[in-house]
């Protein structure tokens, strides 16, 4: 891969006035659905959200498909037919919930999208609305092209476009479900790409791989009485305990943070007391947030309660407490050092661990990344070449959270977190989230030239005859 160049100035807007306010229309009508996910028998407005994209893609001519494994979940598929339908495709996947938002704390309601000061401010701007709208938009200037270079584009490999629920609480019931169908094997995908998030600086972050969230549940239990006295070995003392060593950990990996790569240059931890950009690292990156373990405390329970936690027998010492902590995962960090770190800990408490993800943390517990090596992957070469060819630096970084890219990636399918904001401030799940105009107008521009390339792609020589 050829290193992150630099900066030069990306082509600005060509749309005529009367087309930009057109597709920031589009965009705004997709953020009004208030399309929270959450576990009720609804799903917030998911099936007025499908009906809205089902109809904006069949009037852009795409074959639309809509598939409901989970009742109120569905996912919408719109495709366009490339002129060699029997090469692998380019799947363009987005999630079309979002997270809750507390009223109180937004300056303006969530789903009545407001512009101000060049900006649009609405719960999924830029968390992932932002993204849904941009496939469409730039789909629509590829079929219906009112500017050059763009006129008479014919796709060689088919182009689809997939709208999931659920991406926010896990995914399973959305690209879960998705990956398991029929209509996914009929899409005969090569190369997906799925949301990133945005950079503060002049660049545009890529990702090609993601830290597997392990959430742990530790319970204790211990001895009861009086909370005047000195009563030993407690169930909150027992959490604390781990606790401790667990915050000592977050704060070992935090201090890495900004280091050089230490298998870089393969001179291990010592090299880390030098700075990015020194001591003879081959790639002088420095640690980034998805290159470290994180850990937070997020759930803390203890205390007797007759009412449900409403109120709490303060003189009284709880036989049982309970902790649960967030880890996110490197690639560099092998399963086994974490499980002997969570030994450890909760040996010498004397308590145990477990996970707490839902049906088990079982398919975390594998790294899946795809290969930003062009002689490995073709597709890697056509996308960064088509994304670097806008002139902003491009930067390959591992995705600190989790996506929906997770599941293609397990299935080996090349996948890319990308969503096109740079010099934005990253607000995703945060109050008052907006996007600039600008940014998002540019934004399907980036995509035009990446769909041209993507699904221009003539026969890669591993595809073989068959594609
Ligand atoms: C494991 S399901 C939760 C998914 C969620 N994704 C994002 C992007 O916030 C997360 O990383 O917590
Ligand atoms: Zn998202
Ligand atoms: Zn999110």
């Amino acid at each position: 891969m050829s290193p992150p160049f630099a900066p030069g100035t990306p082509a600005s807007s060509v749309l005529a006035p009367e087309e930009k306010e057109e597709a920031l229309a589009l965009f705004q009508e997709l953020l009004r659905f208030p399309t929270i996910s959450y576990a009720g028998p609804t799903n917030g407005s998911y099936r007025a959200c499908c009906e809205w994209l089902v109809k904006t893609l069949t009037d852009l001519g795409l074959k639309t498909q809509v598939l409901e494994v989970v009742p109120n979940k569905p996912v919408v598929v719109g495709s366009w037919e490339g002129s060699e339908p029997a090469l692998p495709s380019v799947l363009l996947n987005s999630h079309y919930d979002v997270v809750p938002a507390c009223l109180d704390q937004w300056e303006t309601e969530p789903f009545t999208p407001v512009r101000k000061d060049g900006k649009i401010y609405a719960r999924g701007t830029q968390d992932m609305k932002c993204v849904c709208a941009q496939y469409i938009l730039a789909i629509k200037r590829l079929k219906k092209p009112s500017i050059a270079p763009a006129a008479s584009f014919q796709p060689r490999r088919s182009i689809h476009l997939s709208f999931v629920p659920d991406e926010e609480i896990g995914g399973e019931d959305g690209m879960g479900r998705f990956l398991k169908s029929d209509l996914f094997r009929s899409l005969h995908v090569g190369l997906a790409l799925d949301e990133g998030i945005a950079s503060p600086e002049n660049s545009y972050k890529f990702f090609y791989s993601e830290r597997s969230p392990l959430w742990i549940r530790v319970r204790a239990k211990g001895l009861t009485g009086h909370g005047s006295r000195f009563i030993p070995d407690t169930a909150v003392e027992k959490i604390m305990h781990v606790a401790n060593q667990a915050l000592a950990f977050r704060d070992s990996q935090e201090k890495r943070l900004g280091y050089l790569c230490p298998a870089s240059n393969g001179e291990g931890e010592g090299e880390e007391g030098k700075r990015g950009g020194h001591g003879g690292c081959k790639h002088a990156l420095a640690l980034k947030l998805g290159d470290v373990a994180t850990l937070n405390l997020t759930v803390l329970k203890a205390g007797v309660s007759m009412d449900n936690g409403q109120t709490f027998a303060y003189n009284v010492i709880p036989h049982e407490a309970e902790a649960g902590f967030d880890m996110r995962i490197p690639p560099s960090m092998p399963f086994a050092e974490v499980r002997a770190l969570l030994d450890a800990w909760t040996d010498r408490a004397g308590v145990t661990w477990e996970f707490a993800q839902e049906g088990g943390a079982d398919p975390l517990l594998t790294h899946h990344a795809t290969s930003i090596d062009g002689a490995q992957n073709p597709w890697f070469s056509v996308f960064y070449d088509a994304l670097t060819s806008r002139g902003v630096p491009v930067i390959p970084e591992i995705f600190p959270a989790a996506t929906d890219a997770r599941f293609l990636r397990a299935r080996e399918i090349s996948a890319f977190g990308f969503s096109p904001m740079r010099k934005t401030e990253m607000l995703l799940h945060e109050h008052n989230e907006y996007v600039s105009e600008e940014v998002f107008m540019e934004g399907v521009e980036v995509y035009v030239t990446l769909v041209e390339a993507l699904s221009g792609a003539a026969r890669f020589e591993r595809e073989g005859a068959q594609g």
